[in-house]
């Protein structure tokens, strides 16, 4: 039986809830059943009935009301498991039972306590069996690929005689790597008569981080049909993540002839639901659906995706249903990025103002992780102020504890002088950076009033704090930010101390000359 088209056989909901610490409940599984529709799999293996009251119900609703795909439900190669299958498959338009029997020598010897013909027999009758409740039956060979080559070919012979419209070749424990895996299906092609009467299906483990890979070398050598769950969910360390697969086959659909008929704008928000009902977080670098698959932080791939978005991306991020890409401004952004993003918030920055807001991004990008949209204007905006910086904070020491007098110690920048003077106060260490400007300055202003804010959230949240300085009977209003609370209160007051002087020019002198 030949088909054009790649088939995806989700088992999310059998395979997938096998992950340790997974239980679904029913109507859990029928959320993301409905959207595994809307992705427009062919197949949802919806449980394994004869497990649990739980899951046979689930698989029975499944049934009920989910349309468009065809709905699996496993059994091993009892009648007991079949009938129940059955039970709860019966009421689908498209129902499929998928009965199953290990055939490697482990499996056989130790678990099955089975003879290699007793395997034979139960694998022919099982699938006759089922084809006595529907004509879509699938058979697996648990353990194919450790399984002895020949014997494999036995088994996938019997089945296709019994009717198995589609025989799966699972790589159960992961074990195979890909130019094997293929070499092994390639074989089977070559070596079962029967073949072309059925599709061949591939089910492929994590265990080495190869199902993907394992799964498309399969793909080669003419599989016909992937099982996958989405984001590679499943026993252990998972099975072949759905999303890769379905990309990988449509991105190089230049190499690859065949691709699945696959919903692509649903991939993310089948990826979001399948982890949120889970509690399975998706990895920050995990491909196609992870938070930085479509995110780029260092300037010059930033520079290049800016003016030609496929320089770094060979997917688009709309294709999975993202509303875009991300360009992400951290420490290693570049001046592009970071322009770009300051022309988005509406900032239209040039020259001087430009490299002036650049270096202290960058600045602020080596002290703190994640620089947001709020950071951004808080910075611009502070660096925009219109008053000449008459003295600019270059650094700040502060002692302070139950115990010690608070002190602070201060370079400022006047003109080209450089001042360092130092204070201590009992009030604290804010005092005592006020108390320190005061000395430097000579200005004698009262500070009438303090407020600090958090501008933004989390641990390395950039704070604004605001001063009022009284200057013979005058209010001078001061803005100052930083990650740093004593830095922005020491900017807010040398903010404030520079409108004075922008005021007073004549102090400006008077400081000069002394
Ligand atoms: C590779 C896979 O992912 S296969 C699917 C794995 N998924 C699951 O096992 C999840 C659901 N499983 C369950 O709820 C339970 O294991 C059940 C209900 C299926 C069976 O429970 P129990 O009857 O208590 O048996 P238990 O799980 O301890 O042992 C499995 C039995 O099935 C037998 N068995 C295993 N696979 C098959 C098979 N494909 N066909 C026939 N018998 C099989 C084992 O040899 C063992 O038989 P034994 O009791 O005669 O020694
Ligand atoms: C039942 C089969 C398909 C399976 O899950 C496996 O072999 O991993």
């Amino acid at each position: 039986m030949s088909e054009s088209e790649i088939k995806i056989f989700d088992t999310t909901l059998r395979d997938g809830e096998q992950s340790p610490g997974v239980s679904l409940n029913i109507e859990e599984k029928l959320e993301i059943a409905h959207q595994l529709a809307n992705l427009d799999v062919d197949v949802i293996e919806a449980g394994f009935p004869i497990a649990s009251e739980g899951d046979f119900e689930a698989v029975k609703q499944i049934a009920k009301e989910v349309q468009g795909p065809v709905i699996a439900g496993l059994a091993r190669t009892t009648k007991g498991d079949i009938d129940r299958a059955w039970e709860a498959l019966k009421y689908s338009d498209k129902p499929r039972i998928h009965t199953f029997i290990a055939t490697s020598p482990v499996h056989m010897e130790y678990k099955l306590q089975k003879s290699p013909n007793e395997v034979l027999e139960s694998v022919t009758e099982a699938v006759e069996y089922a084809k006595s409740y529907t004509d879509d039956v699938e058979f697996s060979a648990e353990d194919a690929f450790r399984s002895d080559k020949d014997f494999l070919c036995q088994v996938v012979e019997k089945a296709v005689a019994a009717g198995a419209t589609t025989v799966n070749i699972p790589d159960t424990v992961g074990y195979a790597t890909p130019a094997e895996f293929g070499g092994l299906i390639e074989y089977i092609c070559n070596n079962v008569p029967n073949i072309e009467e059925t599709i061949i299906s591939v089910h492929c483990h994590n265990d080495l981080g190869l199902a993907v890979a394992n799964s498309l070398a399969a793909i080669e050598k003419g599989a016909q049909q992937i099982e996958c769950a989405v984001n590679g969910i499943g026993e252990r360390a998972g099975n072949t993540a759905l999303e890769e697969v379905v990309m990988a086959l449509n991105t190089r659909c230049d190499y690859f002839d065949q691709t699945p008929e696959v919903t692509l704008d649903q991939i993310y928000k089948t990826s979001k639901l399948v982890s949120s009902l889970t509690g399975m977080s998706v990895q920050a670098n995990k491909a196609i659906v992870g938070k930085n698959a479509f995110a780029h932080e260092s300037g010059i791939h930033q520079d290049g995706v800016i003016k030609e978005r496929t320089t770094y991306e060979i997917m688009d991020a709309k294709t999975i249903g993202l509303s875009e890409n991300q360009i992400v401004l951290g420490k290693h952004s570049g001046r592009h990025a970071f322009k770009e993003r300051l022309a988005e918030l509406g900032y239209e920055l040039e020259g001087d103002n430009l490299e002036k807001a650049f270096k202290r991004f960058k600045e602020l990008a080596d002290r703190k992780k994640s620089i947001t949209d709020r950071d951004l204007e808080a910075l611009v905006e502070d660096e925009l102020k219109t008053i000449p910086q008459v003295y600019e904070l270059m650094e700040t020491q502060v002692t302070s504890g139950n115990e010690v007098l608070p002190t602070a110690t201060l370079k400022l920048k006047f003109d080209e002088e450089v001042i360092i003077d130092s204070a201590c106060c009992e009030g604290g260490p804010i005092d005592a950076v006020y108390e320190t400007i005061n000395r430097i300055t000579g200005l004698g202003c009262e500070l009438e009033s303090y407020a600090i804010d958090a501008i933004t959230s989390g641990k390395d949240a950039l704070g604004e704090v605001t001063v009022k300085l009284n200057y013979n009977e005058e209010l001078f209003i001061g803005r100052g930010v930083s990650i740093d609370v004593i830095e922005a209160s020491a900017k807010a007051y040398l903010n404030a101390v520079n409108k004075i002087l922008y005021k007073n020019e004549e102090l400006i002198g008077d400081k000069e000359d002394n």
